[in-house]
């Protein structure tokens, strides 16, 4: 206890990035009411406070500067030391400026190597500050003893011998990460960091310990009982191996010995990593607990009094992972073989929640929830199967892959999970899967269907090609097709046509089931398929004749349609012209810019954000899908799990016909490259304009100096990785929860990366005030088309854009042979600023302007088509 109380809480609640509430009265301006959170925690134990103002939306500078001279003026807050924490140089250095007494900077660090660590600590010395050192260098943040040790110790040899730094203003935070996560490596890190603040301490006399307490305990979000007894324990720990100080709550640190006895054992295994099951049996007891630290009111547990098999059924249903191993060994226990666990109880429980799910009583979340007990069962079984080498138990075998060229695997994964629930057997090839590979394995294995999915308008040419090889092959057995840009009557109008053993269109998950189900029945199997040729047949008359009124010009005549622009509105010159890049995006500036409808939509609860959380048949399922999204954007990054990277540039355009010239700089003499785009060429209603986007650049003969940009975003950087350990796991839930958030990341960054170009880059809405719900709607003035999409729907044009801001290098995001971007959380497009452009589809063109698309690009038919096939009449 004398060790705590030489502790220093540094209070942590004057932070925008951390506290919803200090945020909310800064962006309001309301900075009377923001320093009476800095009293409060003053007045609550802080000892030092830390104050953050790197926010997106702020001028960060100013409003430190402005925070900081009020704080001035209220000696009850300034008699403590300000800790001036920022990501930002410039903002340290104004805030130095204000401070009177001591401050403390945080942080600086050896991430951009020694030369501007050894710059900026001089500078600090200066002013006199003390500075938190973060563990990290060039090759990234330390996360083990030893790396943790050894940058800190080369950072304070640098500090004293290079810089004279005084060794007590040297305070080092060797980073603290979230244990307890499910995921083993993250088993030691309370250990890690706890032995390492022992062997800093001794490496570097007088020097400190800090580091970020809540962050330990970040998985068990929404237990507050649990998540105190976990910053007790830590720090009771990490104050005996020397730690000095800390950003913590001080007001939600319980004392050590005050912690119910079966609770601190528990978290103790966890922060000493003392057994490989500590986190289950954490979680075993931490729904006991609640908010004032003592046994609270028990859940309803009564369940754990039924019959194993009952037990194992609720599990399934309810998608409790709590208790299935020591179920499923009592089971295995009962059981005359293990098989027959699964067989028996496990299927049993898989069945009802097939049926609930069928019956629309459960929603998909839950299922893949359930699907995780399941898989945690069976893995727990397999090693007694396997003892036994028992037969397949499963109705039958389905191979699924994403196409070649494609990266997305999002609905495919969903798909594999929910078959597996209804007992088929799922081989996943994963994505960028060439036919040959998938052919072979379908043989090999000997399966019974097989699944493409796809994303990208490439694809469903690609799958055009398997039913064309399955054909070839002698192949018999049905085809599944699927993914956001297949439909039914492409399927039935481009791919049946090609293979005549069974193509169906699956449109979502939920039917996923029923068709297979129907086509692995002998039985059912040529009724179902007579049923499906028969209605595709109609599908294919439909689209064969054309609508009335439906007429294509002449591409001359659409060229003579084309939309005119008032040149007189063309957007001012940007303020800084060419590329920016930027490697290091603080994600949690993105959350407030993620547009939640289509995560729900993704897991198949359609209904608008936020009132999709409060809807009377859903909104339970919503707001804990929400909830566990938020956990998991928690750990992706605050743990840095994922990094997002951003580029983009702006460059003087003139229009020429339908091509855009992009020029090597504002004389405009040079071309640096030329943008080609397609028509709308069929007749509108109203004869309205044939638009390109061409259009809506200045003609080169104006003589109007015109602009545009071009970008590319990817937090996907990490994404699969972590979805991978998921997977390994048996944990399909929180793979396709870290996949789907990367996605919402990488269009929240597209939305942030917009707006920041608007206002600021190129400055044409320097004045514009929108919130998320108005920038969702794109009530902004410009867009960002994006290749692929309806107004330029030719994939390949992203090339130019790859080539014109050099993409790959830069930031890493590369393209596949189908020009799909990898990783697959990303977001590419041009940038328009004209207030009168518009998103409009190119729908379908004639072979007239096929062929002076395909000279410019240097095609013949045979890749024309390919690339345009989707536009093809
Ligand atoms: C796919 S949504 C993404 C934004 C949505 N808020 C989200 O988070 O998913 C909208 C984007 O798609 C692209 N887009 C939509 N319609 C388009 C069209 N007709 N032509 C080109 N790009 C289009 C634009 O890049 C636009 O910003």
């Amino acid at each position: 206890m004398k060790q705590q109380a030489r502790f220093i809480n540094i209070g942590e609640r004057t932070n925008v990035t951390g506290s919803a509430r200090f945020k909310k009265l800064i962006l309001n301006g309301d900075f009377e009411t923001a320093l009476d959170v800095a009293r409060q925690q003053v007045e609550n134990g802080a000892q030092i406070i830390d104050i953050n103002m790197d926010e997106g939306m702020l001028d960060s500078k100013a409003a430190m500067v402005r925070f900081l001279m009020l704080l001035a003026s209220e000696p009850d807050i300034s008699r403590v030391p300000i800790m001036v924490d920022s990501s930002k140089w410039e903002v340290i250095e104004a805030a130095l400026k204000c401070i009177q007494g001591k401050a403390v900077v945080n942080s600086i660090s050896l991430k951009e190597g020694e030369e501007q660590f050894i710059q900026q600590a001089k500078l600090l010395r200066r002013y006199g500050a003390a500075v938190i050192v973060m563990a990290f260098d060039e090759t990234g943040q330390a996360d083990t003893k030893a790396r943790k040790v050894e940058i800190c110790q080369r950072a304070y040899k640098v500090l004293t011998e290079q810089v004279g730094f005084p060794p007590q203003d040297i305070i080092f935070d060797p980073n603290i990460f979230a244990v307890a996560t499910g995921i083993e490596e993250h088993n030691n890190y309370a250990v890690d960091f706890i032995q390492a603040t022992s062997e800093i301490k001794r490496l570097c006399p007088h020097a400190k310990i800090s580091g970020g307490v809540s962050n330990v305990s970040f998985s068990f979000r929404g237990n507050d009982a649990v998540r105190e007894a976990i910053h007790s324990v830590f720090l009771y720990h990490a104050i005996a191996a020397g730690m000095d100080m800390g950003i913590v709550n001080a007001g939600q640190l319980g004392v050590y010995d005050d912690i119910p006895e079966l609770l601190r054992e528990r978290v103790e295994d966890v922060i000493l990593n003392r057994r490989d099951d500590a986190t289950e049996r954490l979680l075993e007891i931490a729904a006991q607990f609640k908010g004032d630290g003592s046994v609270a009111e028990k859940v309803d547990d009564a369940w754990r009094s039924l019959p194993v098999n009952k037990r194992l059924e609720h599990a399934l249903v309810k998608g409790i992972t709590d208790f299935i191993e020591i179920d499923t060994e009592q089971a295995r226990l009962e059981a005359e073989r293990p098989l027959h666990v699964i067989e028996g109880p496990l299927m049993d429980g898989m069945n009802v929640v097939g049926d609930l799910f069928g019956a629309g009583k459960m929603f998909l979340p839950q299922v893949v929830k359930s699907a995780r007990v399941m898989k945690k069962a069976v893995a727990y079984l397999q090693p007694y199967i396997e003892l036994e080498k028992s037969g397949s138990r499963a109705q039958g075998k389905v191979l699924l892959a994403t196409v070649k060229g494609d990266v997305h695997d999002i609905g495919k994964n969903i798909v594999g999970v929910v078959l597996q629930c209804n007992n088929f057997e799922v081989i996943d090839l994963g994505v960028m899967v060439p036919c040959a590979k998938l052919l072979q394995v379908a043989k090999d294995e000997n399966v019974d269907i097989i699944g493409l999915s796809g994303l990208i308008t490439p694809s469903l040419d690609e799958m055009v090609h398997v039913a064309k090889e399955m054909q070839r092959l002698g192949f018999e057995l049905p085809l599944l097709i699927g993914g956001a840009t297949t439909s039914k009557t492409h399927t039935a109008v481009k791919i049946q046509p090609h293979y005549p053993h069974g193509v169906v269109y699956v449109p979502n998950a939920s039917r996923s089931v029923s068709v297979v189900q129907q086509l692995i029945s002998a039985t059912h199997k040529p009724v179902y398929l007579e049923r499906i040729n028969q209605e595709y047949d109609v599908v294919r008359e439909q689209h064969a004749r054309s609508r009335p009124g439906e007429k294509i010009l002449s591409f001359a005549d659409a060229q003579a349609n084309k939309f005119v622009l008032n040149l007189d509105l063309v957007a001012a010159k940007p303020k800084q012209l060419g590329v920016q890049v930027f490697n290091d995006i603080d994600l949690n500036t993105l959350r407030p810019y993620i547009d939640w409808t289509p995560f729900f939509i993704t897991w198949q609860l359609s209904g608008k954000y936020p009132a999709i959380l409060n809807h009377a048949e859903v909104g339970i399922e919503a707001r804990k899908l929400f909830k566990d999204a938020n956990d998991m954007l928690d750990l992706m990054i605050n743990q840095q799990q994922v990094a997002g990277k951003a580029i983009f540039g702006l460059f003087p355009a003139n229009s020429d016909g339908e091509d855009i010239i992009i020029y090597t700089d504002d004389t405009r003499q040079h071309e640096r490259c030329r943008l080609f785009n397609l028509r709308q060429q069929m007749q509108l209603r109203n004869k309205a304009p044939n638009c390109c986007l061409a259009d809506f650049i200045a003609p080169v003969n104006s003589g109007i100096a015109d602009y545009m940009g071009a970008f590319a975003v990817s937090t996907g950087f990490g994404a699969d990785e972590l979805a991978a350990k998921f997977v390994a796991e048996h944990d399909d839930y929180n793979s396709i929860l870290v996949k789907a958030l990367a996605d919402r990341l990488a269009e929240a960054l597209a939305e942030y990366l917009h707006l920041q170009v608007r206002r600021q880059y190129w400055g044409y809405a320097a004045d514009e005030q929108l919130d998320n719900e108005q920038l969702i709607r794109e009530q902004y003035q410009g867009i960002r088309p994006a290749p692929g999409y309806p107004a330029c729907p030719e994939h390949t044009e992203k090339a130019t854009l790859w080539q014109l801001l050099d993409v790959e290098a830069q930031i890493g995001i590369q393209l596949t042979e189908s020009y799909a971007m990898w990783p697959g959380a990303a977001v590419s497009g041009w940038y328009f600023g004209h207030p009168e452009t518009k998103y409009f589809a190119v729908s379908k063109i004639d072979q007239d302007q096929l062929q002076q698309y395909a000279s410019k690009k240097g095609w013949d038919q045979q890749q024309a088509e390919t690339w345009l096939g989707p536009n093809l009449r």
